[in-house]
């Protein structure tokens, strides 16, 4: 048989990237990245122009399939393979990332009546317009004693599907009426590239972002009842659709869009995925005790177990949620890459800039360079890491950024240096709440765009958690697993592979190098953490929520 080859999509905030991957060993042949046209809309509507609210992070479905026209036929034409030897396609995506679909299953935003209703594009995961009703959810969830909601760390974020889903009844019942169903993003690129009019769901998105259970599906319909009469039946309307397993093949390519993708009708495509998610087998963890940290925008944690247990402020666990067998659980930090950029783009003064652009290297290398010559502790600072609110283990997206400590000597890399600390102290946060549950965290992984561009920051996870951080091979880790799983999907006859376990072992790496816990380092980090602990405690616990107010001030002051 000839070497055989999958591809992977993973489908990030700002880009979509193809990569066409090897299946005997895992090499990444050939990779191409397609930044999305109309990247994160969150000021106003393409076309009308509508201007949209504070919170509000939408996107361009037509962005998601020309990463399919454009990445996928370059990814084939670099590697110059027979595109018949390209066994299988899987994708990953940012999640929740939904959209209302028509009956042909046609996003609402491609219908010119109803461009220019926000409601009727995709909301992306960092949508956080859906607080309030998300807040309803939990008090309500909490009152009844539902037995969902530990699973969900205690609380159901407004990130999630049914926050966003009664967010959009709630404003825009028309849409809601018109929407034939909805749809996580993942889930309907798959459908394109497959031509199905059943839509196939995947049982991760399901798990993590839309309450649903291996056993017990959906929430009930008095529960749905209890939040709004008009949801009574979104399970089995709205949301409707058999939920399948990753790895399951959801169909095979078409005709048209072989033709567009350069590839073979008949290809098989994976059920979709989440990119943290697929990120894990691609780093190689198929086994408990190893949470793996995909670490880019944001940072989502993963972990493996094999008892269901209750851990504070995690995003979920879910059986099968990442590997066949397992309990997979999951908590996050809604920004970090996102923190530094923020910096390096509203904070730092122009001799900054200067100096990087005379040094022939970024904004952020200059600062990590200059940061590095620095202690822990000798800052002096401290700051709290909510610039896109918490996401673990507090689940309250109102809370804001904080900064301690600041002086006139303060220097831009000292501030750049606590922001790369106050995520550590977030991941730190997040390590303890599952090790002192029961769940084991013994080594840390990481991916993602952040281990291979800052190693300062990777030192400081690993003395701030103390553990040894193990750093993927591959630039492009969810592409990765994402391809592995076309692979599962397309199966060992064909050349690929019959479990993603054994995908895993032939297909992933992990570089020689990895970050140790200094001790001296690991000693001030500890002090530096308790205080970190007592400030996120008094800020976030309801000690004071000075944060919550600034917020309903900055609303009034808006209209
Ligand atoms: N040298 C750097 N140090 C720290 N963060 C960086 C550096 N260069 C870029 N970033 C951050 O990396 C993030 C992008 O991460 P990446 O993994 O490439 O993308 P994504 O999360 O969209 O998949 C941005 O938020 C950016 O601010
Ligand atoms: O919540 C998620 C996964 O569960 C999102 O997909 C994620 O936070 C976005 O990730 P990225 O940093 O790759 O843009």
């Amino acid at each position: 048989m000839s070497k055989k080859y999958a591809i992977g999509v993973d489908y990030g905030t700002e880009s979509g990237r193809a990569v066409l991957v090897d299946l005997s060993d895992g090499t990444e042949v050939a990779d191409h990245v397609t930044p999305y046209p109309h990247n994160v809309i969150d000021e106003k509507l393409p076309v009308s122009g509508v201007k949209l609210e504070y919170d509000w992070a939408l996107q361009h479905p037509q962005d998601y399939i020309d990463v399919l026209t454009q990445s996928v036929p370059a990814v084939v034409r670099a590697s110059g393979v027979d595109p018949a030897d390209i066994i299988g396609l899987g994708i990953d995506f940012t999640a929740c990332t939904m959209l209302p679909i028509n009956k042909e299953g046609q996003p609402l935003c491609f219908e010119p009546a109803l461009a220019a209703n926000p409601h009727s594009w995709v909301k992306l995961w960092k949508h956080h317009a859906a607080q309030d009703e998300a807040t309803l959810i939990n008090e309500i969830a909490a009152s009844r004693g539902e037995a969902f909601l530990p699973r969900y760390g205690g609380k159901i974020s407004s990130e999630w599907m049914i926050a966003k889903v009664w967010q959009i009844l709630n404003e825009a019942p028309e849409i809601y009426e018109q929407a034939d169903r909805f749809l996580e993003a993942t889930d309907w690129v798959v459908s394109q590239m497959t031509g199905q009019s059943e839509i196939v769901r995947n049982s991760c998105t399901a798990g993590y972002k839309s309450i649903w259970h291996k056993q017990d599906g959906y929430p009930s319909q008095d529960f749905f009842q209890a939040l709004d009469p008009r949801l009574v039946d979104v399970a089995e309307t709205k949301l409707r659709g058999d939920v399948v397993a990753l790895g399951t093949k959801a169909g095979e390519l078409t005709a048209a869009m072989a033709e567009r993708m350069g590839l073979v009708a008949g290809t098989a495509i994976a059920v979709g995925n989440v990119d943290a998610h697929a990120a894990v087998p691609g780093v190689g963890v198929v086994t408990p005790g190893k949470l793996v940290m995909a670490m880019g925008t944001s940072i989502c944690h993963m972990l493996l177990g094999t008892e269901e247990k209750e851990v504070e402020g995690m995003c979920g666990v879910v059986e099968d949620g990442i590997i066949p067998g397992y309990l997979g659980y999951e908590a996050g930090q809604s920004a970090v890459g996102d923190i530094f950029a923020w910096y390096v783009e509203q904070g730092v003064p122009a001799y900054v800039e200067k100096a990087a652009a005379e040094e022939g290297i970024n904004v952020h290398e200059w600062l990590e360079r200059h940061a590095s010559a620095y202690k822990p502790g000798e800052t002096g600072l401290l700051a709290l890491d909510w610039w896109n609110g918490n996401r673990s283990v507090l689940v309250d997206t109102e809370l804001n950024g904080l900064i301690l400590g600041y002086s006139l000597l303060t220097k831009p890399e000292e501030i750049y240096r606590t922001l790369l600390e106050a995520t550590a102290f977030g991941t730190r946060k997040i390590v303890d709440a599952f090790h002192s549950n029961g769940v084991e965290v013994e080594e840390l992984y990481a991916c993602g765009g952040l281990p291979q561009k800052n190693h300062l920051l990777m030192q400081i996870y690993a003395d701030v958690t103390n553990r040894e951080i193990k750093i993927a091979d591959s630039k492009q880790t969810p592409a990765l697993g994402a391809a592995m799983f076309g692979a599962v999907a397309a199966g060992a006859d064909k050349g690929g592979y019959d479990s993603i376990v054994d995908a895993a072992k032939q297909m992933a790496r992990v570089r020689k190098e990895t970050f140790k816990p200094i001790a001296e380092n690991v000693a001030v980090y500890e002090k530096l953490y308790q205080e970190y602990s007592k400030l996120h405690d008094y800020f976030g616990r309801g000690d004071n929520d000075v944060m919550k107010r600034l917020r309903s001030i900055r609303e009034e002051a808006r209209h």
